[in-house]
């Protein structure tokens, strides 16, 4: 069993993933925080569904062992600092995995930390809703990672299932993990974007045809350059997308960039758009939508 891991960014993702591994032996996870946050979290406690707990807080210039494994959970905006926070806690055998949205995590941190086993990951299905300290959440979803292809299980990839099954974290290894990566960033592409430009909760993708069509222009750019990348996303994964919308999502739920624009927070459009539209020069394909996109949300954020 896993004895030691590691966990920085202590949000809605971050915390309701902590609180599972805290409940299975609280000993054995550390969180990674500065000072300030520190002092936060010590003196009002992080409330997770209505529940306090006090985690066993480290600061990044602490020493310590290395952890067997990494788990990073904060925004776009917070990686680069993440990335040096978490230095004391990587070893030579040191897994990291990356909760984020997005493609681009996994190479951020794969620059700082080249020599280690960095695990595709994200989460899907979990509500995770952050307001202060207090983190509340419906579903827990599932974390999705795995190896790049996972015909047979990596001992890595086993040692992480492992932890995750004595923890209750749900979780599932893709046979092909960047093809799921893809997936996910389809639907961030077009939802989170649209909601957020739209200011528009899942219903009124569920109904109105007009922001249906707009989402999945924007999708439609992803799936057309996936092939350009030989990744294998189709027209079939956008109507699995689209049976989840319909069936799965509560009306008046939000995506994360829509709960981002509405609290003033910087949005991870950089890593959606911007991605989108850096690709689509890379691969010399148009993607007018994106584009679009990225303009509109970098207004919205200028104008909190
Ligand atoms: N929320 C959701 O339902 C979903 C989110 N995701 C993805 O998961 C990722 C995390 O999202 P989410 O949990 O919602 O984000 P949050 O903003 O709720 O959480 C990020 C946390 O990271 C903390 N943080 C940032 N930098 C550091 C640092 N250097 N050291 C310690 N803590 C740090 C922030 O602290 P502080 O507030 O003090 O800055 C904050 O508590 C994103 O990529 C998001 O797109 C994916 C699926 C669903
Ligand atoms: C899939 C979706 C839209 C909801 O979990 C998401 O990942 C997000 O809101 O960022």
């Amino acid at each position: 069993m896993m004895t030691n891991v590691s966990l920085i960014g202590l949000g809605g993702i971050g915390a309701a993933y902590a609180s599972k591994l805290h409940d299975l032996a609280p000993e054995n996870l550390k969180i990674i925080v500065n000072h300030e946050r520190m002092s936060r979290f010590q003196k009002e406690g992080v409330t997770i569904n209505s529940n306090r707990y006090d985690f066993q807080y480290i600061q990044p210039e602490e020493l310590t062992k290395p952890a067997e494994l990494v788990l990073i959970a904060v925004k776009y905006d917070g990686l680069n600092q993440a990335i040096k926070d978490v230095q004391q806690h990587i070893g030579p055998d040191t897994i990291i995995i990356s909760l984020m949205n997005g493609i681009t995590s996994e190479e951020m941190i794969a620059k700082a930390y080249p020599d280690n086993v960095i695990l595709p990951a994200m989460c899907v299905a979990i509500d995770a809703i952050r307001e202060g300290t207090s983190v509340t959440f419906s579903n827990i979803g599932r974390i999705c990672f795995g190896e790049n292809t996972n015909q047979t299980l990596s001992t890595n990839v086993k040692k992480v299932s492992q932890l995750f099954d004595q923890a209750g974290i749900p979780y599932e290894v893709p046979e092909d993990m960047l093809h799921t990566m893809w997936w996910k960033f389809m639907i961030n592409v077009g939802i989170n974007q649209t909601s957020a430009v739209l200011k528009a909760p899942y219903r009124v993708f569920q109904e109105i045809p007009e922001a249906h069509a707009f989402m999945k222009s924007a999708m439609q750019e992803v799936i057309t350059l996936a092939k350009a990348r030989g990744i294998q996303l189709t027209e079939d994964d956008f109507l699995k997308f689209d049976q989840i919308l319909k069936k799965g999502l509560a009306p008046e739920g939000k995506t994360s960039m829509l709960q981002d624009v509405e609290a003033g927070r910087k949005t991870e459009v950089e890593y959606l758009a911007g991605t989108v539209s850096k690709l689509g020069k890379t691969y010399q394909i148009p993607t007018p939508i994106n584009d679009m996109l990225y303009n509109m949300i970098k207004v919205l954020e200028k104008t909190y």
